[in-house]
């Protein structure tokens, strides 16, 4: 019998609550030889101090998190770099993280993965040497906007005219972005970057551009299953910054609305780089977030930790991520064949 200590977000999610769930979580554990100890998360104590107590402690084999990715994410904060792995229940929201691993989104199809499935070391997201992130990072809109479609999401449905409001509202921003390595071998698309998206090169790794927002992404999703980064792999030591210039407000609502059904259109206009590290400034406050927790403001250095985190994943002989009825099926990880996507 192997010992799990499971951390649960009692509130995340849209259906029942989660507690109700209790009875058949526990029991599809201890059916794949799982004896788990409950604790639940509080609102206002990241779960990150609980999975700390359990590496100190050294009793437990596992850290199994019942939540959505905000709570996966606190969750993950506390076993960076450690020997036991975190085994996810996705009973969130939107459960990005979990659907980039291929998890199957059944929360007791999702134990059965905990019992036979591999396990597998994935890279974490790290800002300014202090904060960690698991999806991604961005500076501008996005960060502007994460703080009230947090609200929204939490049913302040009368935010979404602030949202429209705000969002119409603002310019591309001049941004400094330092890459870790020369421009040309950064780049993802061989293609030139075209005339009108001119942009100034400050040197080999460096350049100066206008957009409306850059997001730095481990995986490929972030927010609402928005899929920014189809090429992210998660386990290949690098981020993948896009940078979205000179698109109209419009052309990003479609952009976004198609990327959140998972369809994935290349545009000239978004610029894709993969580095190990990259630092973002400028001479305007913009706001960073990370996996839309807003940290402060620019400049930010991005880095990746690699592959710090052991997850549990699904493997032949274990259920996966069913794609019937979703439009935004997962990319898998880590699939050499999805670099193909938006190429
Ligand atoms: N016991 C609790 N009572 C109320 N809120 C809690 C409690 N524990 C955690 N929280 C809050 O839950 C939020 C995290 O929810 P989580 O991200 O796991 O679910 P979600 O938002 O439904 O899913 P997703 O992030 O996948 O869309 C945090 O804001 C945290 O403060």
């Amino acid at each position: 019998m192997k010992h799990a200590r499971l951390i649960m977000n009692p509130v995340s999610g849209t259906d029942e609550p989660n507690p109700l769930k209790l009875p058949d979580m526990l029991a599809a554990l201890e059916a794949e030889g799982i004896r788990a100890d409950l604790a639940f998360t509080k609102p206002d104590e990241s779960p990150a101090v609980i999975a700390q107590r359990v590496v100190e402690e050294g009793y437990y084999d596992m850290v199994i998190v019942g939540g959505g990715d905000g709570t996966v994410s606190e969750v993950a904060k506390g076993l960076l770099h450690a020997p036991i792995p975190l085994g996810i229940l996705p009973i969130g929201t939107y459960n990005n993280i979990a659907r980039t691993l291929n998890l199957p989104m059944d929360f007791l199809q999702a134990c059965q993965v905990l019992g036979r499935g591999q396990i597998k070391s994935i890279d974490v997201g790290q800002a300014n040497d202090e904060h960690f992130f698991l999806e991604a990072a961005g500076v501008g809109l996005d960060a502007t906007l994460f703080p009230i479609g947090e609200e929204i999401k939490g049913g302040r449905w009368g935010r979404m005219l602030q949202a429209f409001r705000l969002a119409m509202g603002y310019q591309p921003q001049a941004m400094n972005i330092e890459l870790d390595r020369p421009i040309g071998q950064a780049r993802t698309h061989p293609a030139p970057t075209p005339r009108f998206l001119r942009r100034k090169i400050a040197s080999r790794n460096e350049f100066q551009i206008k957009a409306l927002l850059v997001v730095i992404a481990n995986t490929p999703y972030y927010g609402a299953a928005f899929m920014v980064a189809p090429n992210a792999i998660v386990d290949d030591g690098l981020l993948t910054v896009t940078i979205y210039r000179q698109f109209s407000k419009w052309e990003l609502v479609r952009h976004f609305w198609s990327i959140s059904r998972g369809q994935y259109h290349y545009n000239p206009k978004i610029e894709t780089y993969q580095v190990a590290s990259v630092r973002v400034s400028s001479n305007s406050k913009l706001p960073v977030h990370l996996d839309g927790h807003q940290i402060g403001e620019v400049p930010v250095r991005l880095k990746v930790l690699k592959q710090a985190l052991k997850v549990f994943l699904p493997d032949d002989d274990t259920p996966t991520y069913q794609s019937e009825d979703d439009a935004n099926p997962p990319v898998a990880l880590p699939v050499e064949s999805q670099k193909q996507v938006d190429e």
